[in-house]
């Protein structure tokens, strides 16, 4: 039976995860959502997505059987004051915040679920890696895993990855557009007109992200396609090279995990 899903923090990526939901086939009626700025934001949903909206986090709550905590990593102790979970199942999306410091904050023993989705949810082509806490059971994992797995592909990974996971797939779509910005300015520095540039930058990034989901052949493979002896794209690949590209991506990945660690120090979790 579909569970009905609430929303506390209703920004970006809760966004995301309800446009997926509701173009999987999920009953907008299922879902409820609150925010901190409630008047705007939430009346933004409701007309966009014909969800239900609440300015009163119980309300969302009473009203769910999953709970999704979609607010930022230094929002999510006030988000939870005041309310009970009972026996609902809460998922936390917050970067950085462990389920062992989400439970810690009700006296009861709180069902956790952490998960890591990305913004392409809106689209059906999150990856969402996911995990349990203490007191959620296999159960609880396979309902999150039938949730997220209706809005792209689902991971379940054991806790201590999640920093890394966050810095790779949660932050890495980022890294993609800024690719599509970098092959964009290049276009135009070297004289294309800015929609030339752009429409063939997107459609490559498009074409070799279908090629490497539909063909699940190995990138290096990939590229070696594209890469003839002593040609164009070699030339290319070995500026890359010299310029450390690897490294800068391995660096970004680092950065980003770094930063999740580090939120989550930074509240004492
Ligand atoms: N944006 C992304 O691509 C992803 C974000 N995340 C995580 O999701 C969380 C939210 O991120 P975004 O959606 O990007 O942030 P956002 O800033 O767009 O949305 C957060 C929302 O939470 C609301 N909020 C703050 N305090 C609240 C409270 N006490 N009660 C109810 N609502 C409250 C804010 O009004 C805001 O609309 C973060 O913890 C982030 O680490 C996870 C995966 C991907
Ligand atoms: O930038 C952030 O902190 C969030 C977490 C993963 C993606 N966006």
């Amino acid at each position: 039976m579909e569970k009905r899903i609430g929303f506390i923090g209703c920004g970006n990526i809760a966004e995301a995860i309800i446009k997926g939901l509701l173009n999987a086939g999920y009953v907008s009626k299922m879902i409820t959502a609150t925010n901190k700025e409630k008047t705007e934001r939430l009346k933004y949903i409701k007309e966009t997505y014909g969800v239900q909206v609440s300015r009163d986090k119980k309300e969302v709550v009473d009203n769910s059987d999953l709970i999704i905590l979609a607010v930022k990593p230094k929002d999510v102790v006030d988000a939870l004051r005041d309310i009970q979970i009972g026996d609902r199942i809460l998922i936390s999306v917050a970067a950085g915040i462990t389920t062992e410091y989400l439970g810690g904050m009700f006296k009861d023993n709180v069902r956790v679920i952490r998960a890591m989705p990305n913004t392409s949810s809106m689209v059906g082509e999150s990856v969402t890696a996911i995990c349990r806490g203490r007191f959620a059971s296999d159960d609880d994992l396979n309902c999150a895993y039938e949730v997220f797995s209706s809005i792209g592909e689902v991971a379940i990974l054991d806790e201590e990855y999640f920093d890394i996971v966050t810095g790779l797939s949660g932050s890495g779509p980022a890294y993609i557009y800024y690719m599509m910005e970098a092959l964009v300015e290049a276009g135009i520095k070297s004289g294309l007109d800015a929609g030339v540039a752009q429409e063939l930058a997107r459609q490559t990034i498009f074409g070799a992200a279908v090629m490497l989901k539909k063909t699940g052949e190995d990138p290096s493979r990939l590229r070696l396609n594209v890469t003839s002896p002593g040609g164009t794209t070699m030339a290319g690949i070995m500026a890359l090279e010299s310029r450390g590209f690897k490294e800068i991506i391995y660096n970004a990945v680092y950065e980003a995990s770094r930063r999740s660690k580090e939120m989550r120090e930074s509240i004492g979790a």
